[in-house]
């Protein structure tokens, strides 16, 4: 049988649609599990949650929202708990018609006395809001009399806490369905829900946190597949995939070669910055191909790395290797792009062309978006991963939904390119060309300032040279693309934005330049590899 621990760790990877989450609930149900005793269930383990949350003598008063589903059902029976708890609970039910179960704990709930309001003004005095007017239940655009409510009570300035999903939120997209109670904290309920994991979601849900319900993984699994594609990325599983031990008789050339192609006279912090992601990542060799003008600055940063001084235009890119240099197959990877310019674009083609794994970014995409994205990429065969932001994404998809749905554009991409494609924002996005896709749960927007993508270039490029370097020599194209795993990328990206917030936690979130960041990528990954392993000896 399955630990506990293990099984929560695995119900934390996975993410559930509205449809999918109504599909595990069915199975429960006809299983034997009746409907009010799980609502007992999850409102027993909210309204204890809520109390430690937010423990008496203040706040004291408490104002719960009703909805007509079970959502409302569920907040009905936290303000139950709650009063027997000792908080002064009055609610507001702004609709008539409730579903059978939630009628019941509303009649119940009058009958202890527990003072039920139409009209929202009267809970202005609360302390703590809890709102629970709808879960993944929400079909439809708000409208009269909820809209306003939700409105109002959105410019008041108690905590607000919500059921499962900020009521007006889309469960699968995140978006606002005419509008959404901004949470200060959101208890999800059972599963994470797709929408609470979207970009567009964030100003709404506050912090996040997952309740367990344990529902069998028996049934999650059967509704979401063994090997769900969609999955949250976790700090075990992104632990698990670093290369964090080597093998006691390794030599640097078998610990990876990187090679990154990065910098200008313009952009010199660009390479730097890159350099600085990339040592952090403990690859063997680094090679940095550069303006020969930048190679005193970068040797002086840098001891460690090769510098392959390139000639330059007179503005100071890139345009070609030295003719001393072959691209050979002396390279487990190379990452390309940071700082380069558009003049950049002969040098960016020829590494196309090469045989070798890609990460690539900045100028290095908007030169393969100029080139033509779906075509070029269709014809390589090397692994290759894409790191843009909304705006590169944008350039080299122009025909994509990204607009409706960061993720689904993202799986779009993968599928059609066959690389790797890595969304940057809040709520980074990674998917493969089968559809494999993870969502890094976790950042800080301290990481929105130029350059911090250039660090995350390097450290993607050096855990890719890293994992290639592993492989028989003789590796075919199809097995070296699929030892670059989303789980790999989504190790980088989990990394990078613990590195992040570690600096935030530290120097405020105005203290988290560029520089500063490639400084706390190993403080960062010591402080969670510790705090893993004394959860592994404490159970
Ligand atoms: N059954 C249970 O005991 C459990 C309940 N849970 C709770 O139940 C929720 C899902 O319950 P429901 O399926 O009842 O859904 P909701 O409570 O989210 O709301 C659905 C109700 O709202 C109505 N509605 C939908 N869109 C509307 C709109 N735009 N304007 C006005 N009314 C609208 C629907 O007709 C339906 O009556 C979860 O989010 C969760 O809070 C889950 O936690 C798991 C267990
Ligand atoms: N609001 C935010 N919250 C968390 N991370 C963010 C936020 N905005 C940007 N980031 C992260 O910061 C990095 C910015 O990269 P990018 O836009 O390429 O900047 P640059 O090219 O200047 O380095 C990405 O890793 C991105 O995911
Ligand atoms: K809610």
């Amino acid at each position: 049988m399955i630990s506990p621990q293990d099984r929560l760790e695995q119900i934390q990877r996975i993410i559930v649609t509205a449809e999918q989450m109504r599909s595990i609930e069915s199975r429960v149900f006809a299983a034997g599990m009746p409907i009010a005793a799980l609502m007992e269930k999850v409102a027993s383990k909210l309204a204890h949650r809520i109390a430690a949350l937010y423990p008496l003598p203040n706040p004291r008063r408490v104002g719960i929202l009703v909805g007509p589903g079970h959502n409302g059902g569920d907040a009905l029976v936290v303000a139950r708990e709650l009063h027997f708890k000792g908080y002064e609970v009055m609610l507001c039910c702004p609709v008539s018609k409730l579903k059978e179960l939630t009628e019941g704990h509303l009649r119940y709930a009058t009958s202890l006395e527990i003072p039920c309001h139409p009209q929202i003004e009267s809970l202005q005095t609360c302390d703590l809001l809890i709102d629970g007017l709808f879960g993944f239940g929400l079909e439809r655009s708000l409208t009269d009399p909820i809209a306003p409510l939700i409105e109002q009570v959105n410019h008041w300035h108690q905590p607000i806490l919500s059921i499962d999903l900020p009521s007006g939120l889309h469960t699968d997209t995140g978006k606002v369905l005419g509008v959404a109670i901004r949470a200060t904290q959101t208890l999800c309920l059972g599963l994470w829900k797709l929408g609470l994991l979207q970009e567009e979601a964030l100003e709404h849900v506050g912090s996040a946190e997952l309740i367990d319900l344990d529902l069998p993984l028996t049934d999650v699994l059967a509704v979401v597949g063994d090997s769900p594609l969609v999955q949250r990325g976790t700090a075990q599983a992104a632990i698990a995939t670093l290369p964090l031990s080597r093998p006691p008789t390794t030599h640097k050339y078998k610990m990876g070669h990187l090679l990154l192609v990065c910098g200008s006279r313009r952009y010199a912090g660009g390479a730097l910055l890159t350099g600085l992601g990339a040592r952090a990542s403990g690859v063997g060799m680094l090679s940095i191909a550069a303006p020969e003008s930048l190679k005193p600055a970068l040797s002086a940063q840098l001891p460690e790395a090769l510098i392959i001084d390139c000639p330059e235009t007179p503005e100071g890119a890139i345009t070609a290797f030295p003719s001393s240099f072959s691209l050979d197959s002396s390279f487990d990877a190379i990452a390309c792009g940071p700082g380069l310019t558009s003049d950049a674009t002969a040098i960016v083609e020829q590494i196309l062309a090469s045989q070798c794994p890609l990460v690539l970014d900045a100028d290095g995409l908007n030169i393969l978006a100029q080139q033509g994205t779906i075509p070029t990429l269709q014809n390589r065969q090397a692994p290759t991963i894409l790191t843009p932001h909304l705006g590169e994404f944008k350039r080299l998809f122009p025909d994509s939904t990204v607009t409706e749905c960061r993720v689904t554009a993202v799986q779009r991409a993968a599928q059609q390119t066959g690389a790797i494609v890595l969304l940057k924002g809040a709520r980074v996005a990674i998917a493969d060309a089968q559809g494999n896709t993870r969502i890094n749960p976790e950042s800080t927007p301290a990481l929105a300032r130029g350059g911090s993508g250039d660090v995350l270039t390097g450290l993607m490029g050096g855990l890719v040279a890293q994992a290639i370097a592993k492989l028989p020599k003789e590796t075919s194209e199809d097995l070296r693309t699929s030892s670059i795993s989303v789980d790999l990328i989504q190790s980088g990206a989990w990394w990078h934005a613990q590195a992040g917030i570690l600096a935030a936690q530290e120097r405020t979130e105005l203290g988290v330049d560029a520089y500063t960041l490639t400084q706390f990528l190993i403080p960062a990954l010591r402080q969670q590899v510790d705090a893993a392993d004394s959860k592994t000896f404490s159970n």
